[in-house]
């Protein structure tokens, strides 16, 4: 039998079991088998998908997502905040401002520290990604995907597609109780016109300083919070003229709250708590 050493982190919510590959030993192959089964809540540990802590020729630390189907993604908000908690408290990193490496390129975290413990997380995510080709969608692909409309089950949606290195379809909504997460959701995700299917984010514009946010992910399905697509949240509301660039903005998810700027610069600042909630070792 085989077996490795977890840590269970969560950043509002949405969890993940994390692998020290600095320590752990996993064959390339199995790793989407293994995110699944670690995954399952009632065979493994449970959890919204699986995340590697990898050596990186890049930065002093990489970070590999799964998610719950097995299906790898080139971000994550939430798991980059606990990628940069778990590297400053197991001494992968010296200084509290590092880079963090990912499939679709390196991001910088920076970490609040009170008596060794990492207790809040910015972590600049670069600056979207717009063109159709970029997210990917099918059509012109020099061209943006801006709250264009588009009918389900007799009502009429408009949706915005922003990548934040994975891809996101933001929709507008009056209520976010209305919000039609599990049936649009799942359609959506799936849909043709995302050729490498995409995350939905329902968001209903409190006050132009505040948004409610719910997610289905990509690959997961309801999470508690999903980061990239806060971010991605925020940037459909400047380009739809709901928020204002450079001005920080309140996201409420089901799990709590990020505070989401799309600064002046272009790039995305993320900022949230990452938490951690057990260890052990997963036998297999
Ligand atoms: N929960 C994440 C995003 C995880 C990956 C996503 N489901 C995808 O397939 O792109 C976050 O916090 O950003």
């Amino acid at each position: 039998m085989n077996q490795f050493s977890f840590t269970k982190m969560h950043g509002l919510g949405n969890n993940y079991i994390y692998v020290n590959l600095f320590e752990e030993q996993l064959e390339e192959a199995m790793l989407p088998e293994l995110a699944r089964r670690v995954s399952d809540v009632n065979t493994g540990i449970g959890s919204d998908g699986m995340i590697l802590v990898c050596p990186s020729e890049n930065a002093p630390v990489k970070m590999r997502i799964f998610n719950r189907d097995g299906s790898e993604a080139r971000s994550c908000g939430n798991g980059l905040r606990c990628v940069a908690k778990y590297a400053y408290e197991h001494n992968l990193v010296e200084d509290t401002v590092f880079s963090i490496d990912t499939l679709s390129g390196p991001v910088h975290a920076e970490v609040t520290v009170q008596d060794g413990k990492v207790t809040l997380v910015t972590i600049d995510m670069g600056q979207p990604r717009l063109t159709r080709s970029e997210i990917p969608m099918l059509g012109e692909g020099e061209t943006p995907f801006i709250i264009e409309e588009f009918l389900y089950e007799n009502r009429r949606y408009e949706l915005t597609a922003v990548s934040m290195g994975n891809p996101h379809g933001v929709i507008f909504v009056d209520r976010i109780e209305d919000a039609p997460l599990t049936t649009l959701g799942p359609v959506l995700e799936k849909h043709e016109m995302f050729p490498d299917s995409v995350n939905v984010e329902f968001v209903e514009i409190v006050n132009e300083k505040e948004m409610n946010f719910r997610v289905w992910e990509r690959g997961s399905g309801i999470t508690q919070a999903c980061g990239t697509g806060a971010c991605a949240a925020v940037v459909a509301a400047v380009l739809n003229d709901k928020m204002e660039k450079g001005v920080e903005t309140i996201v409420h998810l089901a799990g709590g709250d990020l505070f989401i700027t799309w600064t002046e610069d272009g790039t995305v600042l993320m900022k949230g708590p990452a938490e951690t909630i057990c260890t052990g070792i997963y036998y297999y």
